[in-house]
């Protein structure tokens, strides 16, 4: 507690062993420079063999060496946070701000239907006021099965919700969920898991069938949704798809226990062959307009479709940063990390990203905060706008108010009103993509966003709760992992080259060790030049007979030797 009595909503607190970290990285420098001088010192003089593979050497353990004083920002001032959720309840109730939740698909063979649905069950059924939450799925495939999952989940959300509030359910996710119950005794289980077993049953059946037949059975078609394909030609080629499912608004629309529902949107944007649809930063930027004519809500946060929300509270441990009275203010967005429920015993291509989520993240958020990667990712729409920070404004979230919709316009009359916010023709000049919305143009459009948000000095948090917030679905094969990593390893250099770049632009926005940060991502596609070399040319030429290594000394070897003699 302050001076003044403030409780705060978040604390964060430095990494211990902070000071023992610093004497090892440091005896590591020390390392460092022995390597750099023993390399300058015995360079092999003109027209002796191997001078220019050991300048080569050299400059390959400079660069080593430069890297690793940037890997430093990733670790030298670790902070952990923690969130009082019990304080916002106290404090707020249900006085709280809309939140608008945006998931997105693209390929319904890549991620199934069921995934997707499931997902998007998983963050209908928070534990948060559900007229203030509002669900909006992206679909860049405008696939009818897509939708007609959707439409099933709708359907299955009034009996999933209540039962997960009732017992209280983790995760909620049904698919995760009846997965991690079903080796329990049968016997002490409430006839509702029974019940709720089967719906999810049939419904996946009946998804899954329709997936096999590859088409909808003609009572399903009935549905006024489907007429919507009338003008559909191909995925590149169709007007945009949007019905709202269900509107949270509509006295109608309530579930099993005659409880609101929160609003659920499908959005298919426009496409068309002559205009670049910009992947996943078009989605959303589609998503953001749409869901600002419907509901509005002042948090956005963005799932991808393969990753379930694991913590029904995670919202909650959001607005703990974002509603703080003191620091909130300051903050843009707050990023969770990725994790996943698909990881392999040993991990052979290292997916779990552990030492990005454990460590570096951590490293960063001492620095003004981490990068934005895309999915779990918690922002003020405002700032996703392109607002700059000022120190002036403090918390200004506009607490319930929810426009009379109804007596305004029919749910019919808003779907065709928010039709136009997804079409190509939308953001022709606009400074959508440039300065508002997610950017266009750079493979990892999440990273060159978050760093241009914090370059109009606002601070991002990162927060890791013990209960994972979103579990995922990692790459598990080689192909897959290259293809991600080259397009990680990519975009990463081009923001380095672009003008956002983290080591001219943010130059004065952002703080030195939150510069480094960025660099050493910028430059991971960079390091495979040193790498290839040092792994390579050494052996090459030790066939030859020419050795690059020194010699081990009489006292090194004795120092090897040793304890294997005594044993
Ligand atoms: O045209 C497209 C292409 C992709 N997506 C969606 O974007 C998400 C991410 O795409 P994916 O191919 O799964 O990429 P990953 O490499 O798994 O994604 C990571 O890296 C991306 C780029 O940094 C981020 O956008 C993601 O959030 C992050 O999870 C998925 O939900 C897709 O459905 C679209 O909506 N439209
Ligand atoms: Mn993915």
């Amino acid at each position: 507690m302050g001076n003044d009595g403030y409780l705060p909503l978040f604390e964060t607190k430095r990494a211990n062993g902070r000071t023992l970290y610093r004497v090892f990285a440091g005896s590591i420098f020390v390392g460092i420079c022995l390597i750099w001088s023993y390399r300058v010192s015995h360079v092999p003089r003109d027209g002796e063999d191997g001078r220019l593979v050991w300048i080569g050497l050299l400059a390959a353990e400079l660069w080593f060496g430069f890297y690793w004083f940037l890997t430093q920002a990733h670790r030298w001032n670790l902070v952990y946070r923690q969130t009082f959720k019990d304080r916002l309840s106290h404090r707020y109730g249900n006085e709280l701000p809309g939140v608008d939740i945006f998931v997105c698909t693209a390929d319904p063979v890549i991620e199934p239907p069921m995934m997707v649905i499931n997902t998007v069950l998983s963050v209908m059924a928070y534990d948060y006021p559900p007229e203030k939450l509002s669900v909006y799925l992206s679909d860049d495939a405008g696939s009818q099965l897509t939708f007609y999952a959707l439409l099933e989940a709708s359907q299955f959300a009034k009996y999933w919700i209540p039962f997960c509030k009732k017992f209280n359910v983790e995760p909620r996710s049904p698919a995760a969920y009846l997965d991690s119950i079903s080796i329990s005794d049968d016997s002490k289980q409430p006839k509702e898991l029974a019940t709720i077993k089967k719906l999810y049953e049939d419904m996946k059946n009946q998804v899954e069938n329709v997936a096999k037949l590859g088409r909808l059975p003609e009572v399903h078609l009935r549905h006024k949704g489907f007429s919507e394909w009338d003008s559909y030609s191909s995925r590149h080629d169709h007007d945009t798809i949007l019905q709202i499912l269900i509107d949270g608004k509509d006295p109608n629309a309530k579930d099993s226990e005659e409880c609101v529902l929160p609003t659920l949107v499908y959005v298919a944007r426009e496409k068309r062959q002559q205009y670049f649809h910009n992947f996943k930063a078009g989605a959303m930027n589609a998503l953001i307009r749409v869901s600002s004519a419907i509901s509005n809500g002042q948090i956005v946060l963005n799932v991808d479709c393969d990753m379930y929300s694991n913590n029904s509270l995670a919202v909650r441990d959001a607005l703990c940063f974002f509603m703080d009275e003191k620091k909130g203010h300051e903050i843009a967005y707050v990023q969770f990390p990725q994790n996943f429920d698909n990881i392999t015993k040993n991990e052979l291509y290292s997916s779990s990203l552990r030492v990005i989520s454990q460590v570096e993240f951590h490293g960063l958020d001492g620095y003004g905060g981490p990068l934005y990667i895309g999915t779990g990712c918690f922002h003020r729409r405002d700032t996703l706008c392109g607002r700059q920070f000022s120190r002036e404004i403090h918390n200004e979230f506009k607490i319930d108010i929810p426009r009379d919709r109804e007596r305004e316009e029919t749910t019919a009359v808003l779907e065709e009103k928010s039709k136009v916010l997804a079409s190509c023709t939308y953001e022709n000049n606009t400074e959508w993509g440039k300065e508002m919305g997610l950017k266009y143009g750079c493979p990892v459009e999440d990273v060159i966003t978050g760093l241009s948000i914090q370059c109009r000095g606002w601070k991002s948090v990162y927060y890791n709760p013990e209960r994972k917030a979103f579990l995922g679905v990692a790459p598990t094969t080689l192909a897959q992992i290259l293809v991600q990593h080259k397009r990680w390893s990519e975009g990463d250099f081009q923001i380095l080259l672009s003008k956002y770049s983290p080591a001219w632009f943010a130059n004065g926005k952002i703080s030195l060790g939150l510069q480094l940060g960025y660099c050493c991502y910028c430059l991971w596609a960079t390091n495979c030049l040193a790498v290839l070399y040092y792994s390579i040319v050494p052996s090459l030429y030790l066939l030859r007979g020419i050795p690059l290594f020194p010699e081990p000394s009489g006292v090194s070897m004795e120092w090897w030797h040793g304890p294997r003699l005594v044993e």
